[in-house]
C-alpha cells in the first residue's frame, strides 16, 4: 500500500521580521513580524498614529524600513528580501504580482487617461500588445466592478468617488496579482457605497485566491474582509489572530477597548 503524500503548508508569500520605522526620532511602527500565505487576508487596525499606513508602505516597498526585513516568494527564485533587490525588479513585482489600493483613488488612477486606458495599461505593462485582447479585458474587468460599460472611454475624474474606487480596483486586479495591499480602501464613501464596495472586494479576493494586507480604522470592514487581525497602537502591535477570535474575545485592553467602542459586544 502507497502512504498519502504529505500534507505541505505552502511557503509564505511574504515574510515580516523584526521590521522598525522610524522618522527621526519618532518611532513609525516597531519590531513588527508576522508571515502572509497565498490567498489569506490580513487586517491591520488601530488608531490614527497607530503606525499602520508606516507598515504598509514598508511591507509594499514603498519605503525602506529603519530596521529588519521584507521577504516575499518570487516566482523565480523563491524568498528574496525587497530591499536587497534591485529597483528594476521592485517595480516589475509590483506591476506584475503585485496591486496597491489607495486610499484616494487619485493616487492609484491615471486621471487624464480613460477609464478603459487605467485598466488596458496595466496589462500593457505586462507585455500585452493586443490591442482586441487589451480593449476586451477592459471590458470584462469593468463589468467585473459592475460599472457601466457605455463609460469606457470617460476620464476618471467625471466618475463619482465610489466609481473611481472601483476603477482603481480593476486596475490592479486586471494582471491577476497574487498580493494586493489595501489602505482605506472604502473610507470616505458614504456607507452603502462602502457596503456594496466591500461585498464586491470580499467576491473578488476569494474567487481569484489573492492574498490582501488591508489597513483600516474600520472594524467592520475586517470583520468582513480578513481572516486575520493585527492590532497596532503606538507603532507595536499589541494582539494578532484569527479575525473572529480576535474580535469575539480580545485580550488587549486597547482591543477590548477599540471592539467595546465600535461593535455591540
Ligand atoms: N513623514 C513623517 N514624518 C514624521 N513622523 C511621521 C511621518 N509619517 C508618520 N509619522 C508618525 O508615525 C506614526 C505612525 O503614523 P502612521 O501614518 O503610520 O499611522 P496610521 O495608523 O496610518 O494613522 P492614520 O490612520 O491617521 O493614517 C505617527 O506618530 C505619525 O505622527
Amino acid at each position: 500500500m502507497t502512504a498519502a503524500p504529505a500534507f505541505r503548508m505552502p511557503d509564505p508569500l511574504l515574510q515580516v521580521r523584526g521590521l522598525t520605522h522610524r522618522y527621526g526620532p519618532h518611532i513609525g511602527c516597531r519590531d513588527v513580524s508576522f508571515d502572509l500565505y497565498p490567498g489569506e487576508v490580513l487586517g491591520i487596525v488601530g488608531e490614527s498614529g497607530s503606525g499602520k499606513t508606516t507598515l504598509l508602505k514598508c511591507v509594499s516597498g514603498q519605503m525602506e524600513p529603519t530596521e529588519g526585513s521584507v521577504e516575499y516568494e518570487t516566482r523565480d527564485a523563491g524568498l528574496i528580501d525587497l530591499f536587497r533587490m534591485s529597483e528594476a525588479r521592485r517595480r516589475l513585482l509590483m506591476r506584475t504580482d503585485w496591486g496597491i489600493v489607495y486610499q484616494n483613488p487619485r493616487d492609484g488612477l491615471r486621471m487624464r487617461v480613460s477609464a478603459g486606458a487605467n485598466v488596458g495599461e496595466r496589462l500593457m505593462a505586462i507585455g500585452d500588445r493586443h490591442y482586441g485582447h487589451i480593449r476586451s479585458e477592459a471590458v470584462d474587468w469593468l463589468e467585473r466592478v459592475e460599472m457601466d460599460i457605455g463609460r469606457i472611454d470617460d476620464m476618471p475624474h467625471t466618475f463619482s468617488g465610489g466609481m473611481q474606487q472601483r476603477l482603481q480596483i480593476a486596475r490592479n486586479l486586471v494582471t491577476k496579482p497574487r498580493l494586493v495591499f489595501m489602505d482605506e480602501p472604502t473610507s470616505g464613501l458614504d456607507v452603502s457605497v462602502q457596503a456594496r464596495l466591500l461585498d464586491l472586494v470580499r467576491g473578488l479576493v476569494r474567487t481569484l485566491g489573492i492574498a490582501c494586507v488591508i489597513v483600516t480604522h474600520d472594524l467592520g470592514v475586517v470583520r468582513l474582509l480578513s481572516h486575520r487581525l493585527m492590532v497596532m497602537k503606538g507603532g507595536n502591535v499589541v494582539e494578532s489572530g484569527l479575525t473572529d477570535q480576535v474580535l469575539d474575545d480580545p485580550q488587549h485592553p486597547y482591543t477590548q477597548l477599540l471592539v467595546s467602542s465600535i461593535l455591540p459586544v
